[in-house]
């Protein structure tokens, strides 16, 4: 028997799960042992709202653990990736995607049709702040921080705060809390964040062995999925913790496969609320992330976004509440 494969993890509950299972899948695709072994990121150990630490932080310390040679791969949520590569890394395979949609989990069972004005929804993700704002419905948005179970006690615990929350229904799925979730939010009225619900399994671009190894885990539908939402980002020039959203699907077209790719940049209020799509094939999945984002910033994108110098999210308030 060979010896294991070292896969680094965060701690936190979710990524103990995704880590688990990929580990799970390798095994049993490769009969490779597979350890876990825990590392601590800035993102674990800071409270203050994603958007202030700046992008990857869930993410450096896992990387630094691989260039280092402490680790021999990792797992991430593909949507805390940077959209800039890391130097002499490499994403090794893109796992099938689970379902990249939106979940709401509110008291008494609620849709978001049935909140009432005032209904109190946190959610930590600038992305969903913004389009629940340009719902029109009065919500109060707050913004909220944490774990995923952290985000459930604040509706559901004893000492519920919140009336409702907004979270990744993967996150959800994947620690086993589908349950608690009162709607599944239609991307016609909350388009996922670039990359949700599917994962990256990152490893050294020199360890060409282990590059071949974790082939066996990639979906190449999933992968072009990822990679037109992805591009849509970086043309922005715009982070995971930016109002940006994006979700390509993938189909049986006419002449073959088609992608189907919708973006969307929504101001943090919810008043402009920028929505475009574009076909074409996965092969192409990079380009028609490309122009989308291009038809997006001809429409005014850059002034949503901050980019041109005028009110963007960055100077928006916040972190008042958390
Ligand atoms: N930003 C935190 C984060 N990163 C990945 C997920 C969920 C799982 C996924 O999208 O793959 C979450 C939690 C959430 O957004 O509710």
């Amino acid at each position: 028997m060979s010896s294991p494969l070292r896969l680094g993890t965060r701690g936190s509950a979710l990524a103990m799960a995704q880590s688990g299972q990929v580990a799970e899948a390798l095994t049993a695709a490769t009969g490779r042992p597979v350890e876990l072994v825990e590392v601590v990121t800035a993102g674990d150990r800071s409270s203050a709202p994603v958007h202030r630490l700046g992008v990857g932080v869930f993410v450096s310390a896992l990387r630094d653990a691989l260039t280092a040679g402490t680790i021999d791969f990792a797992v991430h949520s593909y949507k805390d990736l940077p959209t800039a590569a890391a130097a002499g890394l490499h994403v090794a395979a893109v796992p099938p995607r689970q379902d990249p949609r939106d979940a709401l989990v509110a008291k008494g069972g609620r849709t978001l049709a049935e909140l009432p004005p005032g209904t109190v929804v946190g959610t930590g993700a600038l992305r969903r702040i913004a389009q629940l704002h340009a719902l029109g419905l009065q919500l109060e948005v707050t913004p909220i921080r944490g774990n995923i179970d952290t985000r459930l006690r604040r509706v559901l615990g004893p000492d519920a705060d919140l009336d409702a929350v907004v979270l990744a229904r993967a996150g959800l799925a994947r620690i086993g809390r589908a349950d608690a979730i009162t709607e599944t939010l239609d991307p016609m009225l909350m388009l996922p964040a670039p990359a949700q619900g599917a994962l990256a399994v990152e490893c050294r671009a020199d360890d060409t062995d282990l590059v071949e190894l974790l082939a066996v885990l990639d979906h190449a539908p999933s992968r072009a999925a990822v990679v037109a939402e992805r591009a849509l980002l970086a043309t922005l020039e715009a982070g995971c913790s930016a109002p940006v959203a994006a979700y390509a699907e993938l189909a049986e077209g006419d002449v073959g496969e088609e992608i189907y790719l919708r973006g969307a940049v929504i101001s943090p209020d919810g008043t402009r609320d920028l929505r475009l799509s574009r076909t074409g094939t996965p092969a192409d999945a990079a380009e028609i992330g490309k122009a989308l984002a291009a038809e997006l910033l001809d429409l005014g994108a850059d002034s949503i976004l901050g980019h041109d110098g005028s009110t963007g999210p960055g100077t928006q308030q916040f972190g008042s509440t958390e």
